[in-house]
């Protein structure tokens, strides 16, 4: 089976991967599989520049081909945040903290001002090939409670109008189907064809 490697410890991420990249006929490999105990310091202030830093950090130490993913939710009412510190924005990586806060940075904005977008970079590098950017977004409004049990991160608070559901409530390949992750693969596809 072919395989692709992303740069990446997210469960969520893998699976969201798994499901677009699986029907294509690939293996989904990360960084459980190749480098369980590396940790890469996204030091960028840019998802663009953190993903560059993923990929390139793995591509490097196992001098293969490799996609990285740096993605987060930005909210109008709050000035884009929490942005490239998504996954940091309450507790390190603590999903349900990071809603929380939201919510409550939220708590007096009325629905038709809480518009938002999940962005996602996607960097892909490796031996032979020049790093290559896309870019992919997601519009929605962000939610008073939390609706679903699908996806991870900030899918249960994030409405997709055209859907009329949470990103949460949609299947895997739903999601994928609109999501920030399945709009910059398309584009990467269409980038770079099919290797
Ligand atoms: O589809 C999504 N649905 C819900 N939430 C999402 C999504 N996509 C990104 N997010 C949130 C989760 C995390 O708070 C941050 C990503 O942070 P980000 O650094 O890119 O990922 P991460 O540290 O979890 O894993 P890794 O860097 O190993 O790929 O944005
Ligand atoms: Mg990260």
């Amino acid at each position: 089976m072919k395989k692709v490697v992303i740069a990446t410890k997210n469960r969520g991420k893998v699976k969201d991967f798994e499901t677009i990249f699986g029907p294509m006929g690939y293996e989904v490999v990360t960084m459980f599989d190749v480098a369980p105990d590396m940790e890469i310091e996204e030091t960028g202030t840019t998802f663009e520049e953190n993903a560059i830093i993923k990929a390139e950090t793995l591509a490097k130490a196992l001098n293969l081909l490799v996609i990285a993913d740096d993605s987060g939710l930005m909210i109008d009412a709050l000035n884009g945040e929490p942005g490239v510190y998504s996954a940091r924005y309450a507790g390190d990586h603590d999903d349900e903290a990071n809603i929380v806060k939201v919510l409550k940075n939220l708590e007096n904005i009325p629905p038709e001002e809480r518009t938002a977008r999940f962005c996602c970079c996607l960097a892909i590098t490796g031996p032979d090939f020049p790093t290559t950017t896309v870019f992919g977004t997601c519009e929605g409004l962000i939610l008073e409670e939390k609706r679903g049990e699908n996806g991870f991160g900030y899918d249960p608070i994030f409405y997709v109008p055209s859907q009329e559901k949470t990103m949460a409530e949609l299947t895997p390949a739903q999601k994928g189907a609109i999501s920030h992750r399945g709009n910059a693969l398309k584009l990467l596809q269409e980038k770079i064809g099919e290797r």
